[in-house]
């Protein structure tokens, strides 16, 4: 293993910051910008052009460094803590540049945003947020999560990231050696474990035929709450604050268009309030149990139609005039159809970031014919 002491530059996508070595890039895990470190490298190829290295000593700190809410996701442990030695104030600055850098970058334009607290989040110290988990059992029956960038199973003895509940469910039992384990919390408490997608009650498989596969969640935004039922194991916004702060956002932007489309619509989070709001909302959604999902939650709504099946595809069929656009796609770029005369409308969560948005909304008009036709988008960056 090879060292190397760096001073640390900016922060970049995906939780680590930018160092320079001999003229090359390092990508440093576990440091802040200004740092001076000891680092160790982790992928430095003889012909790479860029090296990775997780800071193992730091030898001049930032003021933004604190003691890590998640010891575990260090140096050589799991991914998906890379910003638990961060302040919160740095951590939503470290959010902040990323943001504007990649808007200046990419789209060629301001990110304009400021990244804010979700309600709760300071009182929690940006922690227990999760309201989904999925990890790996190891040969010993417990909750794992993978190192980073490698395939190795870490059995976790803390998830501080994940709600108190959620946390108990995932590290208070045993489970099939090398089973998926998917633990979430539904809005009224309670708790479903799922263990490789079927339904898991008291320390083993819930094979009763009506064993619960379903969750309800509530979503307030000002006066209206809004009632959905989604799998245990199916796609929902992880960050218990993220469904309201998003939907709220959606109606906001979409205002008083008529005609929607909700696009990687999932369940339907975005898709049902715009209904009730009056919008006529077509919702395209690929997977089969989230289309499911959605319909039932729309049932209500006859102004949504619910169209299962690929972005891409359903675009190129045509889909009609559109007023405004949301997207929410949980692939990278590639999954994206190609997008035409307006502005793409991006958005990209990332579980990494305490919170997390950036949603845009597409202008009219859209037209489907010239979709297969016209420039490519600009490309935009995602988070793994
Ligand atoms: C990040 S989730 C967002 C769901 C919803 N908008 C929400 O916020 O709850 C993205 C969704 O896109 C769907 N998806 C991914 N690729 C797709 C594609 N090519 N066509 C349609 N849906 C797709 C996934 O199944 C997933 O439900």
């Amino acid at each position: 293993m090879t060292d190397i002491e760096l001073t640390i530059g900016a922060p970049a996508h995906g939780g680590h910051c930018v160092a320079r070595h001999e003229g090359r890039v390092v990508f440093v895990r576990h440091a802040l910008p200004g740092e001076r470190v000891l680092a160790r490298l982790t992928e430095a190829g003889d012909d790479a052009k860029l090296w990775r290295a997780d800071a193992i000593e730091i030898r001049e700190a930032s003021p933004d460094r604190v003691a890590s809410a998640w010891p575990e996701a260090g140096p050589g442990g799991i991914g998906g803590g890379e910003l638990a030695h961060v302040s919160l104030s740095g951590q939503r600055a470290w959010k902040q540049a990323v943001l504007d850098e990649s808007f200046e970058r990419f789209a060629k334009r301001p990110f304009g945003g400021t990244v804010a607290a979700v309600a709760g989040d300071d009182a929690a110290h940006g922690l227990r947020y999760r309201t989904r988990v999925t990890a790996t059992a190891n040969a010993e029956g417990k909750a794992g999560m993978h190192h980073h960038r490698g395939d190795g199973l870490v059995p976790l003895s803390e998830m501080p990231l994940a709600t108190e509940d959620v946390e108990r469910a995932l590290l208070g039992q045993r489970f099939p050696a090398g089973a998926r384990v998917a633990v979430a919390q539904g809005s009224d408490g309670t708790v479903r474990v799922t263990v490789n997608g079927k339904p898991w009650r008291s320390g083993k498989a819930d094979t009763r035929p009506n064993a619960p596969r379903t969750l309800r969640e509530s979503v307030t935004v000002g006066e209206r709450t809004y009632e959905y039922k989604v799998d245990a194991d199916g796609f929902w916004q992880v960050h218990r604050g993220a469904p309201a702060v998003l939907v709220a956002e959606v109606l906001e932007r979409v205002g008083e268009a008529e005609r929607v489309a909700d696009l990687y619509a999932g369940a339907g989070l975005f898709t049902l309030p715009l209904a009730a709001a009056g919008r006529d909302v077509v919702s395209v959604e690929a997977h089969a149990g989230a289309s499911r999902a959605a319909r039932r939650n729309l049932h209500d709504y006859p102004s949504a139609s619910i169209v299962h099946g690929d972005v891409r595809r359903t675009l190129r069929d045509g889909i009609g005039h559109l007023d405004a656009i949301v997207l929410d796609p949980r692939a990278p770029v590639q999954a994206r159809p190609r997008w035409t005369r307006w502005q793409p409308a991006v958005h990209r969560g990332s579980c990494t970031w305490p919170a997390t948005l950036w949603r845009w909304r597409a202008t009219p008009p859209y037209s489907p014919s010239a979709a297969t036709t016209s420039s490519t988008p600009r490309r935009m960056t995602s988070s793994p």
